[in-house]
């Protein structure tokens, strides 16, 4: 899955940003496939915005995000909840779990939405012992430490195929031990598919060896 922006620029922010220079708004970017890359930005420069138009959740946007040579909006609703099962996956900076789930529903829902899963159930008891959350697995996610779910979070995106593995701020609410742990497992899982992912982030990390850095 190739994705690639060209000349993207948010509508609501568009003044604001047209003042500042970016390696990414209003530039033309392939991301080439297979890549770790990072963007790092300051808080309320659009970390958010920029996940959330590559995965088309938000449109307020001129210019293009395009998606294996056509623009998000040439594709069917069923063609984009296709791609989302099987080349893109995400961790959302708000996580977004299922609260009246438990941290093991959250993650099977998601690893059960292809007929033949990707993972196995075994597979993810690896994962979360990986990630020291095996003993919060039954729990109800809405009672988890903000630490706890992001975990669990990022275990539900690495249970079905993909690409291109999008992480908005993924390691916010974790210590560096917990952070390396993730990262280690992240690393491990994109390269099992021969995946690239775009991760933003406040700050320069040593989490990964990133191919491309940019400025948002
Ligand atoms: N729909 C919108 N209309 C107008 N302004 C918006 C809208 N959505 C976000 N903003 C503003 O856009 C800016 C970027 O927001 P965004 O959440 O993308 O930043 P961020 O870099 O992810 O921030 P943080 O690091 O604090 O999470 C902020 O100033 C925010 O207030």
């Amino acid at each position: 899955m190739q994705i690639q922006i060209d000349h993207l620029m948010p509508i609501p922010l568009q003044d604001k940003f047209r003042q500042r220079p970016s390696d990414i708004w209003n530039q033309e970017i392939t991301f080439k496939p297979g890549n770790f890359v990072k963007i790092k930005a300051p808080s309320g420069t659009g970390k958010t915005t920029l996940v959330h138009y590559l995965y088309h959740i938000r449109y307020d946007y001129t210019g293009k995000v395009q998606v294996n040579g056509k623009p998000w909006q040439a594709y069917s609703k069923n063609e984009i909840a296709a791609m989302r099962q099987q080349e893109v996956s995400i961790v959302f900076q708000d996580l977004r779990l299922f609260e009246q789930l438990s941290a093991q529903e959250n993650i099977e829902l998601k690893r059960v939405m292809l007929p033949n899963p990707y993972c196995t159930p075994e597979r993810i008891q690896e994962m979360a012992t990986r990630l020291n959350v095996t003993h919060v697995l039954q729990q109800s996610s809405k009672t988890l430490s903000y630490g706890e779910r992001q975990r669990i979070a990022i275990i539900r995106a690495l249970v079905q195929p993909f690409q291109w593995l999008l992480m908005d701020e993924p390691f916010s609410h974790l210590d560096q031990e917990n952070a390396q742990r993730a990262a280690a497992l992240i690393a491990d899982e994109c390269k099992a598919r021969n995946a690239g992912f775009i991760l933003t982030d406040l700050d320069n990390d040593q989490h990964f060896q990133y191919d491309v850095h940019y400025h948002l």
